[in-house]
């Protein structure tokens, strides 16, 4: 069953082409990498996708109503600010909105999805602590439980590992993957193409205002893509532990 469909999405902002005809599918049980340089129109395709901008072409969620689409999917934004001191737990059970009314005490199901995200982004001690006043590290995992808690088929995360330690970085990833075999989805920006490659089954490379790829990891970090689109060489090896990326120098222009 598919839990988006993008049927020929194009965007242009301030009359720039920024993506063309884009198409691409998520189904059940995929963690879906996207993956392109800095400016190639990661964070633009995935806000056009939740039709948060104008577009021109299809969108699955877009077109929901608001609130179905709030039960569709979890949206973590790149913007890690917060803009009032409130408590960590508070926070992340406004990821509860779709399901509760704010002014109606939070039912067993709301405490305990918020304790589930709270405990899968390693933050129970962080319960009644200041938002505002975490690293942004922890900001970042406080945003993601948010995500979490909203218990969406699709869970949309632009660059969430971004700024987290390693183990955070890879407890993130496996979370994700244990909600992909639980049946969910997970479509996320990455820039850490080592982790794309361990944790995401498939990867969609953005590059030159298209989809240039969308596949297995081996089969979209291929040479030939990483010199075009990222003008770099790397090494791969595969090992007991996955298969090892490790990008090793930039190549001239
Ligand atoms: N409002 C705007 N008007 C014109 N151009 C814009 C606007 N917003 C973004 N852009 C441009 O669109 C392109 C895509 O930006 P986007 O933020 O989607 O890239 P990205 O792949 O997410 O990049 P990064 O990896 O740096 O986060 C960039 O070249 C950016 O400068």
């Amino acid at each position: 069953m598919s839990l988006l469909s993008v049927k020929q999405l194009s965007v242009s902002l301030s009359q720039q082409k920024i993506i063309s005809g884009a198409e691409l599918q998520i189904a059940k049980g995929e963690v879906v990498g996207l993956i392109g340089p800095n400016g190639a129109g990661k964070t633009t395709l995935m806000r056009a996708i939740l039709g948060l901008i104008p577009t021109v072409g299809h969108s699955s969620l877009a077109r929901l109503s608001e609130d179905a689409r709030a039960r569709a999917v979890a949206w973590m934004p790149q913007d890690r600010h917060i803009a009032w001191p409130i408590e960590v737990q508070s926070l992340i059970m406004l990821g509860r909105l779709p399901y509760r009314s704010y002014s109606r005490a939070p039912s067993a199901a709301d405490q305990q999805a918020v304790q589930a995200a709270m405990q899968q982004v390693d933050l129970v001690g962080f319960a009644k602590r200041r938002a505002t006043e975490l690293s942004v590290g922890e900001r970042t995992r406080a945003l993601i439980a948010r995500a979490l808690a909203q218990q969406t088929p699709l869970l949309m995360a632009d660059e969430p590992i971004a700024g987290l330690d390693p183990a955070h970085q890879m407890s993130t990833m496996q979370t994700f993957v244990e909600l992909a075999q639980r049946g969910n989805s997970v479509f996320l920006s990455i820039h850490d193409l080592g982790l794309a490659a361990r944790y995401c089954s498939r990867l969609i490379l953005l590059g030159e205002q298209k989809i240039i790829a969308d596949g297995p990891p081996a089969e979209v970090l291929t040479p030939n893509n990483l010199a075009r689109i990222f003008g770099i060489e790397a090494y791969f090896e595969n090992t007991a532990h996955g298969r090892i990326f490790q990008p090793l120098r930039v190549l001239a222009p």
